[in-house]
């Protein structure tokens, strides 16, 4: 019932920039929690070969308990949390280490990211992973990111990566989420209990009776199931990012999904929302102050639909903020031209308004940041 649906967004996949792909622990190792050194090389081959492409790269990837529990030799998942969180930390070396080795066979840089929950709702550290994030992206670095295990439990963690999966596509301003499973996509029922079972290809609403249909995990070192990846999907498809399911048994498919063509169970965005940040940025959050722009910098605000705020536009400041608030920017008459969150605090910024880039250091002590808001934490109303 979808096929035209389907064919119409798959040729748009094809043309997107930046990818997340997500890999489950059934993906890249064994049920004994090996590794699967295949699939990880394999993984690293065609990933790099997309980042020459000219895409950007994004890898998360689960695996860092089930390499634990390999390499401790035990014969499942301990039970207790200091017990997960031991065998995450020495899979997550692990796991590191042969991806660095792999992806550095074929001459892509990967970085590690760890995040929590945490980072995720704190203003100045998701200001801070997502000015590193970009930062790596536009070094052409691959991030490959992972739950901060060791730190995170209970209300602390985000629990699954198709979730963290899905943050991440936003944090990092994705256009498609990838999630990687054992399985070929959403069916209309758990196949592993019901046999009848078929492959939904589109998703444009993640309704009650589509979750009604996803079960649990489907592997013993696995933890999300069908529901997190539901989960994901509707946050992806809110954010204004698409999101594919599809089976990593054959990493071939990373391919065919960026070719466009209709593999897996595609959830589509709602194109007219905006990105979920942006959307936090320009509605949901307080603004804590004021930064008047030049007419030079309220021209190209204007025209350009987005530039980044550097301190010689600014003619002044209003209020009292920390770096990472958000800020109102005016121009000379008053009007609010956009909303942003700011890297310098209102008192720092006050100092260097005006300012050229090389003088901001002798003026404040320090330079984190050439730019005072950076079009990508920028919204034009
Ligand atoms: N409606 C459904 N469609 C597809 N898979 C389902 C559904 N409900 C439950 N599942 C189960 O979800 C599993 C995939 O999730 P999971 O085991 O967490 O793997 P991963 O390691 O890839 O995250 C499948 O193997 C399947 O058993
Ligand atoms: N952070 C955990 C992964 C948790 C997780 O979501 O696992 P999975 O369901 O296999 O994607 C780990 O690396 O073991």
């Amino acid at each position: 019932m979808h096929r035209g649906v389907d064919a119409m967004d798959r040729s748009k996949i094809a043309e997107v920039k930046r990818v997340v792909v997500k890999v489950g622990t059934s993906t890249i190792t064994y049920p004994n929690g090996k590794i699967n050194y295949e699939k990880i090389e394999k993984l690293a081959r065609i990933m790099t070969d997309l980042q020459n492409q000219g895409k950007e790269m994004i890898l998360v990837s689960s695996g860092a308990g089930a390499a634990g529990v390999g390499r401790m030799g035990l014969e499942a998942k301990p039970a207790s949390i200091p017990g997960k969180q031991a065998c995450a930390a020495v899979g997550q070396g692990i796991l590191m280490h042969i991806y660095e080795r792999l992806f550095g066979e074929y001459g892509q840089v990967v970085a590690q990211v760890l995040l929590t929950k945490s980072d995720m709702v704190n203003r100045h550290s998701y200001a801070n992973a997502r000015n590193a994030l970009q930062e790596m992206i536009s070094w052409g670095v691959i991030p490959i990111i992972n739950e901060n295990d060791v730190v995170a439990i209970d209300e602390f963690k985000i629990g699954d990566n198709d979730n963290l999966s899905a943050l991440v596509a936003s944090l990092a301003d994705a256009d498609l989420d990838i999630l990687l499973s054992d399985i070929d996509g959403l069916y209309t029922a758990n196949p592993k209990t019901h046999p009848e079972a078929r492959l939904v290809s589109v998703v444009e609403e993640v309704t009650p009776e589509i979750e009604a249909t996803a079960g649990g995990a489907g592997s013993k070192n696995a933890t999300g199931g069908m529901l997190t990846k539901l989960q994901a999907a509707k946050n992806a498809m809110s954010a204004g990012i698409a999101l594919i399911i599809a089976n990593g048994e054959d990493l071939e498919i990373l391919r065919k999904i960026m070719r466009g063509e209709p593999v897996g169970t595609l959830f589509v965005p709602r194109e007219s929302h905006l990105r979920f940040r942006n959307q936090w940025l320009a509605f949901g959050s307080r603004i804590s102050g004021k930064v008047i722009v030049d007419e030079g910098l309220a021209k190209a605000l204007r025209q350009k639909g987005g530039c980044s705020i550097l301190p010689v536009g600014i003619t002044g400041v209003e209020g009292s903020f920390e770096s990472g608030d958000t800020v109102s920017v005016l121009d000379q008459e008053g009007h609010e031209l956009a909303r942003g969150m700011t890297n310098y605090n209102a008192e720092d910024l006050d100092l260097i308004k005006g300012c050229r880039t090389s003088q901001i250091e002798e003026k404040i002590g320090y330079k984190h940041y050439d730019e005072a808001i950076h079009r990508d934490n920028l919204v034009v109303l």
